[in-house]
């Protein structure tokens, strides 16, 4: 693994395992879903909190973000105004962000699709976000239950969202490559030979409770 950045070995990982990694406690609500079953994210957060049913600091956002950030976005759950479109999105794309999480919605979504550009939210809305501006970028801000703090590290994929608090990354994705080299031995061991493995993997296993 030396020969790979924390970033590609994150990526590389499913959120299933970094969940296990984490215990689970940074696991974005289930409502957060990717939009498409494809899109993954692995990468650092930059954070906006925007006022309820506002979308104007999103694009100081996307003027701030650095190249392969994700941008966090608390719109507070509302499901009524969308945080941004295809046209917001792809400038985002454009300056190389890597996608969005977002505690809200989006619109135009068979063009965000056309863009391929991962998000995962609560969903689409058809109306456009207020421009009366407000809100704040790179503060601490809570999206789907957990805080997350611009620089805290997110990967998202079918599964959901995970967060893994700055400086973890490290002990997280070594914790979660050993936890899947276990899985596959589990795997192996159970059904390597039908109902016989199965059988004995949960006699096994059952007596280790008791
Ligand atoms: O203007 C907005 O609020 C979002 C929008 O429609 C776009 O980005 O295309």
């Amino acid at each position: 693994m030396e020969d790979l950045t924390i970033n590609e070995r994150l990526f590389a990982l499913p959120t299933t395992a970094i969940s296990d990694a984490t215990g689970g406690h940074t696991n974005l609500n289930a409502r957060i879903k990717p939009l498409a079953e494809h899109f993954k994210i692995a990468g650092r957060a930059l954070t906006v909190r925007l006022p309820d049913g506002e979308n104007r600091a999103v694009l100081e956002a996307i003027s701030k973000a650095k190249k392969e950030d994700i941008l966090v976005i608390d719109a507070k759950g509302n499901t009524n105004r969308a945080v941004a479109g295809d046209f917001v999105i792809s400038l985002a794309r454009g300056l190389g962000i890597q996608g969005f999480v977002v505690d809200g919605v989006i619109r135009d979504l068979a063009a965000i699709k056309a863009l391929d550009f991962p998000i995962f939210s609560l969903g689409t809305t058809v109306a456009a976000g207020f421009k009366n501006g407000g809100g704040e970028v790179g503060v601490p801000i809570s999206v789907g239950g957990v805080t997350v703090h611009t620089g805290d590290f997110i990967v998202g994929d079918i599964d959901g969202v995970v967060v893994i608090p700055q400086g973890e990354e490290e002990r997280i994705a070594e914790s979660a490559e050993a936890k899947i080299v276990k899985d596959e031995a589990r795997e192996k061991e159970a059904l390597s030979n039908g109902e016989e493995s199965i059988r004995a993997y949960l006699k096994k296993v059952l007596n280790t409770f008791k």
